[in-house]
């Protein structure tokens, strides 16, 4: 079926319902690479943590997706991050690292958080700078975004990276990355997270939701609750891939 017809219309984002889990990371991983492909200088890829995204880390450090990827060309980053030490194994870019990243990536081209900093927001301001290192700018042009693509999951509580319902960090404008001392939900421990403004710097946003478990609060994304999910958008494109335990149909 063409990608068209399985994508439902919406103003700023579609739905794709897949069979189950092992398809969302093979569509997440075509994608990447052709966003790697598009940019023919330095791709930048936004990785998420959490455990939606280790299929598809698997995938793409397997044989047949690392010979695909130009390795030397691409630039990780990580949306947000837990503030605990590399060593710990909640680290979200540890946990991408150990998958595929110390096995394929230059380790000039990994972007971690620094949790060694003196709290978090000591650490967002230095990945802000990282960041803006980067891009070769301390302003996000709308014409020349921040990142290829945009990895992202969905929490039980709708949260997205660490942007947690009702937390200040959602209102942010003007920072592209703040600490958060407290997450309401496991681990509980600080977060460093990308901005709204920041996530949305990029040419797609690409949600992974699978999973019967997130069947009630994916049903209230898709019905425009305010929620952090449903306020996390691309400038570019916005797609969620879920499965069908997930959407609760095919459709
Ligand atoms: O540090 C984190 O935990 C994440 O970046 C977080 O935003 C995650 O993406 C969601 O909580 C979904 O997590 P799961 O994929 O584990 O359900």
């Amino acid at each position: 079926m063409a990608r068209a017809d399985m994508t439902s219309a919406a103003p700023d984002r579609g739905f794709q319902v897949l069979p189950d889990a092992e398809a969302i990371a093979t569509e997440a991983a075509e994608r990447i690479i052709l966003r790697i492909t598009e940019n023919a200088t330095r791709p930048a890829i936004c990785l998420t943590g959490g455990s939606g995204p280790k299929a598809l880390y698997a995938l793409l450090g397997s044989p047949r997706y690392r010979s695909r990827i130009a390795w030397d060309r691409v630039h990780w980053f990580i949306g947000d991050e837990r503030f605990v030490s590399a060593s710990d194994e909640r680290n979200n870019m540890t946990m991408a690292r150990e998958i595929f990243l110390n096995r394929c990536a230059p380790p000039g081209n990994i972007h971690p958080m620094p949790t060694d900093a003196s709290d978090p927001d000591a650490a967002a301001r230095l990945y802000e700078r990282e960041l803006q290192a980067f891009y070769g700018a301390d302003r996000l042009d709308p014409a020349r975004p921040l990142f290829d693509l945009v990895l992202m999951g969905l929490g039980p509580d709708g949260h997205t990276a660490s942007l947690f319902p009702g937390d200040r960090a959602l209102d942010e404008t003007e920072r592209w990355v703040v600490g958060v001392d407290r997450a309401p939900v496991e681990p509980l421990v600080p977060r460093v997270t990308l901005t709204l403004p920041a996530l949305a710097s990029s040419r797609e946003m690409l949600f992974l939701v699978s999973g019967e478990a997130k069947r009630g609060i994916l049903s209230k994304v898709r019905a425009d609750a305010d929620l952090p999910g449903t306020r996390a958008r691309s400038n570019g494109i916005t797609t969620w891939l879920t499965d069908v335990a997930a959407a609760g149909s095919t459709a």
